[in-house]
C-alpha cells in the first residue's frame, strides 16, 4: 500500500518501509534525527532525465545540482548514472573532486566567486565556468593568464521572470543578485567582451529561473526570451551557441497542495520550443544542459525523528516535540515550506487526531509541520516526514549546538551508512581556549 500519495509501503507489522526496510528498524539502529535515502528512487529520476534527452535525439548534459545534498556517497551514485555536476562552492568542487567526478563534469556556479574558488576550478581543468558579473569576468581573465589556462565559460543571463515559487527562491527575476541582465544590455556587453576571447572559451548561454516550479509555461518563457535576444546576436554577429543551460528547478510534492508533472515532460517541453526556436532562426541544435536537484534527491529522502515531549492546549493547539527541528530541516522555517509526515510505527492505524510538530530549538518559528493528521500518540512514536532529500541535509546546522543527523542509503535492501553523525566532539573541533 502506498501512503498518503507518498512512494513508500507500510509493511505487515503497519510500519513504514524505505527500500523494502522497515524505518522502525533503521531507527533503532542508527538513532535519530535520522536522513534516509531510497537510492534506486533516486537513480531513476537521474535516468528519467538522461533517458528523455536520448529518446528525443539531442546531445544533451544533466548536471545534478549538488547543493541539494552534497556528499561522496551521492556524488558517486551520480557519476555511476553518468551525470555531470554543478557546485557553487570550493566545499562543494572539492567535495566532487574527492568523490572522482571527473574534473571535465564539473561546472562551477556562484555570484560571488573568490579568486580560490576561480583558482581550484582552473587548476583543475574543469568542465565549465558559469560566468556570474563583470568582476567575476576580470579575476577569470587575471588568474587564467596567471595559470596560462584556457576554460569553457557560459554566460549566466537574467530573463526578467517571476517565477511563481516562494520569493527567497526565484532566481530569473528583474531584481536579483544573479546573473547578467538580459533587457538592460549588460548580457550583450557580456557576451561581447567573451565572443573571442583567447583564454576564455565561450560556449553559450545558462538561464536558472527559480526553484521548486510547477508550470511549464515559466521555463517556456524563458526559452522565448532567450531566443529573442540570440535572434539579435545572430543578426548582427552572426553567432549561434554551442550550449544553451536551462538550470533546475523542477517542482517536487511535499503535500497534496503540489501537483508536480512526470520529469520527462519538462524535458520533452523543452526541447519542443527550443526545438520550434532554432527552425525558425535556422540553426543548428544546440546541446542542451540542465541542472536538476531537488527533483533528482527530494522525494527520495525522509527524515526519521523520536517523539519526545507533548503538549496539549486545549481548544487551541496539540503540540508534539521531536529530537530535530530547523537543524536539520530549515526549509519551514525559512520559506514557510510545508511538509507531510505519517507516525513511522502507526503507519496502518487511523488517524483520531490533530498535531502541529515542533523540534527543538529555542526558537518558536522552529516549526517542522502544521496541523498533521495522527493516530493517538504515545512518546518515543517515530515520526517520519517525507520528502526531505532536498536541501536538508544540505542545510543542517549546528544551532543550539545541535550535532548533524547521520545519513543512510538503503538499496536492494540493504542499508549503509553514508555521513556519520556528528559528535560533541565534532561541534567543538575548532573552538580554542581563551584561559
Ligand atoms: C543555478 C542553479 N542551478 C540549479 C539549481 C537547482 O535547483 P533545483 O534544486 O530546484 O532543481 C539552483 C537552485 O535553485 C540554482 O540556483
Ligand atoms: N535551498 C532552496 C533552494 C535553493 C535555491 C538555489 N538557488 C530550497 O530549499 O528550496
Amino acid at each position: 500500500m502506498k501512503i498518503d500519495d507518498h512512494p513508500f509501503q507500510i509493511n505487515e507489522k503497519g510500519h513504514l518501509e524505505i527500500g523494502g526496510l522497515d524505518t522502525i528498524e533503521l531507527a533503532e539502529k542508527y538513532g535519530t534525527p535520522l536522513y534516509v535515502y531510497d537510492v534506486s528512487m533516486i537513480r531513476e529520476n537521474c535516468r528519467a532525465f538522461v533517458q528523455t534527452f536520448q529518446e528525443l535525439g539531442v546531445r544533451a548534459q544533466v548536471a545534478y545540482a549538488s547543493k541539494a545534498f552534497s556528499s561522496i556517497a551521492i556524488l558517486q551514485v551520480m557519476k555511476q548514472e553518468g551525470l555531470s555536476v554543478d557546485v557553487v562552492s570550493e566545499g562543494e568542487l572539492y567535495t566532487a573532486l574527492q568523490a572522482g567526478i571527473p574534473a571535465g563534469k564539473i561546472h562551477l556556479h556562484g555570484n560571488n566567486k573568490s579568486i580560490d574558488e576561480l583558482a581550484l576550478a582552473i587548476k583543475n581543468d574543469i568542465g565549465c565556468i558559469v560566468v556570474d558579473n563583470f568582476y567575476e569576468i576580470d579575476l577569470l581573465e587575471k588568474l587564467l593568464a596567471e595559470h596560462n589556462k584556457e576554460i569553457d565559460v557560459l554566460i549566466r543571463v537574467t530573463p526578467g521572470i517571476n517565477s511563481k515559487t516562494h520569493q527567497y527562491i526565484m532566481t530569473g527575476n528583474e531584481d536579483s543578485k544573479f546573473g547578467f541582465n538580459m533587457h538592460n544590455g549588460q548580457a550583450e556587453k557580456a557576451f561581447q567582451q567573451l565572443q573571442n576571447h583567447d583564454r576564455i572559451r565561450f560556449k553559450g548561454l545558462h538561464c536558472h529561473i527559480g526553484s521548486q516550479i510547477f508550470e511549464t509555461d515559466r521555463f517556456i518563457k524563458a526559452v522565448d526570451i532567450l531566443f529573442k535576444e540570440l535572434a539579435e546576436w545572430k543578426n548582427q554577429y552572426n553567432y549561434t551557441p554551442e550550449v544553451l543551460n536551462f538550470g533546475g528547478g523542477f517542482g517536487i510534492k511535499y503535500t497534496n497542495e503540489d501537483s508536480p508533472i512526470p520529469l520527462n515532460l519538462y524535458v520533452e517541453e523543452l526541447v519542443n520550443s527550443i526545438t520550434f526556436h532554432i527552425q525558425k532562426l535556422n540553426m543548428p541544435m544546440p546541446e542542451i544542459w540542465i541542472e536538476p536537484g531537488r527533483s533528482i534527491v527530494g522525494n527520495a529522502g525522509i527524515t526519521l525523528y523520536t517523539v519526545g515531549s507533548t503538549k496539549e492546549i486545549p481548544g487551541v493547539r496539540n503540540y508534539i516535540a521531536v529530537d530535530g527541528g530547523m537543524t536539520d530541516n530549515l526549509r519551514p522555517a525559512l520559506y514557510q515550506a510545508k511538509y507531510h509526515g505519517v507516525i513511522a510505527n502507526k503507519a496502518g492505524l487511523p488517524n483520531t487526531k490533530e498535531v502541529s510538530v515542533a523540534g527543538k530549538c529555542c526558537e518558536s518559528g522552529d516549526m517542522l509541520i502544521w496541523d498533521l493528521a495522527t493516530p493517538e500518540i504515545d512518546h518515543g512514536d517515530i515520526l517520519a516526514v517525507f520528502s526531505t532529500g532536498a536541501y536538508g541535509y544540505s542545510m543542517a546546522n549546528n544551532y543550539n549546538r545541535f550535532s548533524k543527523a547521520a545519513v543512510v542509503f538503503v538499496e536492494d535492501e540493504v542499508d549503509k551508512l553514508i555521513v556519520k553523525r556528528e559528535t560533541y566532539k565534532d561541534i567543538l573541533r575548532n573552538d580554542l581556549s581563551y584561559e
